[in-house]
């Protein structure tokens, strides 16, 4: 009997891929994270972004998608780079990093493209937000119309993302199930 479950598809659950479309994703690395370098080695890693860029290209050639980055300090650069390229683009990670809670504008842009996007951190920011002083009730601004959250693994914040974000993709069943329109 093959109608097992209308949600069972045996591709889907023993590949890494399940399409072979080569994607182009924008990458987006916020307000601070220029300066990686010389930030919290045991977070940051001591790496610079160029080479966090390249290691997420170099994972995105490994699964046949192309990464095209943006790394800035300014939110109407950011806007305006998503503005010019999102026709273009699949999808989008983002580390809203200096943005995280401030980023109104930005996430606009995003969730007006109409293209996923992941929201990623290095850090585990919800990390000890259960025990934050009362009055401290920051807004994750990019969850509400993100297709999902990866932080706390540092660089392979990035690279996990970019494989669920690929998942989306080939899989029209998940892209269905966007966020975008629930926005608050
Ligand atoms: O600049 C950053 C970096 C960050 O986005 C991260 O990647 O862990 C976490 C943010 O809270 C912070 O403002």
């Amino acid at each position: 009997m093959s109608n097992v479950s209308a949600g069972y598809d045996p591709q889907r659950w023993s590949s890494i891929r399940t399409g072979q479309t080569r994607y182009r994703i924008g990458v987006i690395d916020g307000p601070n994270m220029s300066n990686m370098h010389r930030r919290d080695r045991s977070v940051y890693g001591g790496a610079a972004i160029g080479d966090l860029q390249e290691f997420v290209r170099s994972f995105g050639e490994s699964i046949n998608v192309e990464t095209h980055h943006l790394v800035s300090n300014h939110e109407g650069e950011i806007v305006e780079w998503i503005h010019e390229n999102a026709p273009d683009f699949d999808g989008f990670l983002i580390n809203p990093a200096g943005l995280t809670f401030t980023g109104e504008p930005t996430k606009w842009a995003l969730a007006d493209s109409n293209k996923p996007y992941i929201e990623v951190h290095f850090r585990n920011v919800i990390a000890g937000k259960a025990m934050a002083p009362l009055g401290d009730e920051r807004r994750f601004v990019f969850t509400t119309a993100a297709k999902g959250e990866v932080f706390g693994f540092q660089q392979y914040s990035y690279t996990s993302a970019l494989l669920g974000l690929v998942w989306v993709l080939d899989d029209p069943e998940m892209s269905n199930t966007l966020s975008i329109g629930q926005i608050c």
